[in-house]
C-alpha cells in the first residue's frame, strides 16, 4: 500500500510537527510528510522542516484579512498542489470552518493536550491545575466543526502531582503527545480506523494500542 501523503498544519513551534517526521522516517511507516504549511510567516516549525527537507509553505491568515472562506480557498489550493491525502493540524490555531471541515471528513486529525471531552480550547495545563484533576493528559481527535469535539482516536495520560506548575505539567503532556500522534497517524495511514456512531474502532487493536497511561518513571 503507497504511503499516504500528509500534509502538517502548524502556527508555532512545531515539536509535535518535528515527532511525525522523526515517525516518517521509517521506510515502514505508513505515511510520508509531503509538507508542512503554517498560517504564521515566522513559525519556529518552518525551519525545522526545512532542515528535515520537508517542503514548506506558508498561508498566513492575516493576508485574507478576516475573510476566512478565502484563507481557506488558499489553504485548499496548496494542499491540492501537493496531493494531501491526509492533514495532521500540529498546534494549527485557526478554527475551520464547516466548510473546509467537510472537504476533509475523517482525513483530518488534531492534537489537543488535555484528556477530552475535559479541557476544551485553550489554555488546559492552568484549568486542569485549577480543577484539581489527578490525571491529565493529550488527545489526537478527527476534526470536526465543532471545536475539539471529534471521534477520540488515542489519549495518553499522566499523573498530576501537588507541586505541579503549569509549565511542569505541560513538560511532561508534550512527551506524550509526541509519543501518541504518530501511533495515531499510523492508525489512520493503515486504514484501521473507522468511525461508527461518533466514536472511533481501531481493526486488530491490540490493546492497549491506543491508549497510554505513562508512569511518573517514564516522563
Ligand atoms: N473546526 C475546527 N477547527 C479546529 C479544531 C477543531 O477541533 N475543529 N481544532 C483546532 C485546534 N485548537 C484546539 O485544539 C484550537 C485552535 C484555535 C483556537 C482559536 O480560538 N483560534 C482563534 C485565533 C487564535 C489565534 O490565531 O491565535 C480563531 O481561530 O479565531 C482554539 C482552539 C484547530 N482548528
Ligand atoms: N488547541 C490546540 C492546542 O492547544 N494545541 C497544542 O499546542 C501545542 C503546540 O506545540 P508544538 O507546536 O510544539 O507542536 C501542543 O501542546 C498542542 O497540543
Amino acid at each position: 500500500m503507497p504511503r499516504r501523503r500528509v500534509a502538517v498544519l502548524i502556527s508555532g513551534r512545531g515539536s509535535n510537527m518535528a515527532a511525525l517526521i522523526e515517525a516518517a522516517k521509517d521506510k515502514n511507516f505508513p505515511a510520508e510528510i509531503a509538507v508542512v504549511i503554517s498560517n504564521v510567516p515566522d513559525a519556529g516549525g518552518l525551519a525545522t522542516a526545512q532542515a528535515a527537507g520537508i517542503k514548506t509553505a506558508v498561508v498566513d491568515h492575516k493576508l485574507h484579512k478576516k475573510d476566512r472562506t478565502a484563507f481557506e480557498q488558499a489553504l485548499q489550493a496548496e494542499l491540492q498542489k501537493h496531493a494531501v491525502e491526509l492533514i495532521c493540524l500540529a498546534g494549527f490555531m485557526r478554527l475551520l470552518t464547516p466548510w473546509f471541515v467537510g472537504q476533509w471528513h475523517e482525513r483530518m486529525i488534531n492534537i489537543h493536550p488535555a484528556l477530552l471531552p475535559s479541557f476544551k480550547g485553550l489554555d488546559t495545563h492552568k484549568r486542569a491545575l485549577e480543577t484539581g484533576v489527578r490525571l491529565h493528559g493529550a488527545t489526537v481527535h478527527f476534526v470536526v466543526p465543532e471545536m475539539d469535539s471529534g471521534p477520540i482516536i488515542a489519549q495518553g495520560a499522566v499523573a498530576v502531582h501537588d507541586d505541579d506548575t503549569e509549565a511542569s505539567l505541560a513538560a511532561r503532556v508534550i512527551k506524550v503527545e509526541h509519543r501518541i500522534y504518530p501511533l495515531a497517524l499510523r492508525l489512520v495511514a493503515e486504514g484501521r480506523v473507522r468511525v461508527e456512531n461518533g466514536r472511533c474502532r481501531i481493526a486488530e487493536a491490540a490493546f492497549p494500542e491506543a491508549a497510554y497511561l505513562v508512569p511518573d518513571s517514564a516522563t
